[in-house]
């Protein structure tokens, strides 16, 4: 049995994950993180019959208060890697779902890993179709030198570019940096609406009422174009299966894997 922590387990995508976890045939889901349902049982706000699944509201608490083999971390930017290097300093193993974190917080986690041999698997996005967009990217872009990519988020995300966009722009760039025009002082204008650099990436960030989140990646060659996109429903539900893999699979390495299909067969 595989005891699972779920920060962030009473929230939209927490919550779906959080079923899933307790529904499974070989994890335990023994705890959750949350400021304003701290006390509580995870198990009454679920509907999940009569056991009792505690609920903390820090990190430490939890550490100090529950026995765990995996932490996912689902809560928000600002607090995620205060979670995660907790976690990681007592040896847990971790899952990361939460946007936000940067390529310097990645090797910061990193490093924390290795030095408590434990491991972490960050997926920017838990979604298959979004896993196979990500392959479908990386074949095109090792074909392609010219790629951008845009992000569309409802209004109210609160960190951009999104955790998949930051992935993707990651992985896109470890198969070629992508060519650049008119740059520098040749590029008349607003510089920043070109976009954001990520990894010698070009990123758009969209965000509108009526956009649930989307991913694109744009590839032009000389008179032909190629857009590869991913629309999510509004349902949290497509991310279930995927953590469900990854909370299985974290165990199976040390260090840090990015992306679902580092653990995948492909
Ligand atoms: N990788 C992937 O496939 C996916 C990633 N995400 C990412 O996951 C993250 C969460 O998204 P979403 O579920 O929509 O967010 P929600 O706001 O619905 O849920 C956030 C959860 O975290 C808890 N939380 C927030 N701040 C704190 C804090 N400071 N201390 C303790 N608990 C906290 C909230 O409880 P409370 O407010 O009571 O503290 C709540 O349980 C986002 O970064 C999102 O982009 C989402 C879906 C899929
Ligand atoms: O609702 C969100 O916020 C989500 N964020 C993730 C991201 O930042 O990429 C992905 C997921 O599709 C939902």
């Amino acid at each position: 049995m595989i005891k699972v922590f779920i920060a962030g387990g009473t929230g939209w995508a927490g919550s779906s994950l959080s079923k899933g976890v307790f529904n499974s045939q070989n994890m335990e889901l023994v705890g959750a993180l949350s400021r304003n349902h701290k006390g509580q049982n995870l198990a009454e706000i679920l509907d999940l019959g009569s056991v009792n699944i505690p609920i903390y509201d820090t990190i430490e608490t939890a550490l100090n208060n529950t026995d765990f083999d995996v932490l996912v971390e689902y809560t928000k930017p600002n607090i995620a890697k205060t979670n995660i290097l907790s976690a990681l300093k007592k040896g847990k193993k971790v899952v990361i779902g939460t946007s936000g974190l940067t390529e310097n917080d990645y090797l910061e986690i990193e490093n924390v890993a290795n030095e408590n041999n434990t491991s972490v698997l960050a997926v920017g996005n838990f979604a298959l179709t979004v896993v196979l967009l990500q392959k479908f990217s990386e074949m095109a872009a090792k074909y392609i030198p010219n790629f951008e990519i845009i992000d569309y988020t409802h209004e109210d995300k609160i960190d951009a570019p999104s955790g998949t966009a930051r992935e993707l722009a990651y992985r896109l760039s470890k198969v070629q940096t992508p060519n650049k025009f008119v740059t520098g002082d040749a590029l008349i204008g607003e510089v920043s609406s070109r976009g954001t650099n990520l990894n010698e990436v070009q990123v758009h960030s969209i965000r509108l009422p009526g956009h649930v989140i989307s991913i694109e990646s744009i590839f032009g060659l000389k008179d032909e174009k190629l857009s590869i996109r991913h629309d999510s429903g509004a349902s949290a539900e497509p991310y279930v299966k995927g953590g469900l893999l990854a909370i299985e699979k974290v165990g199976t390495f040390k260090g840090l894997k990015r992306g679902l299909d580092s653990v995948m067969d492909f």
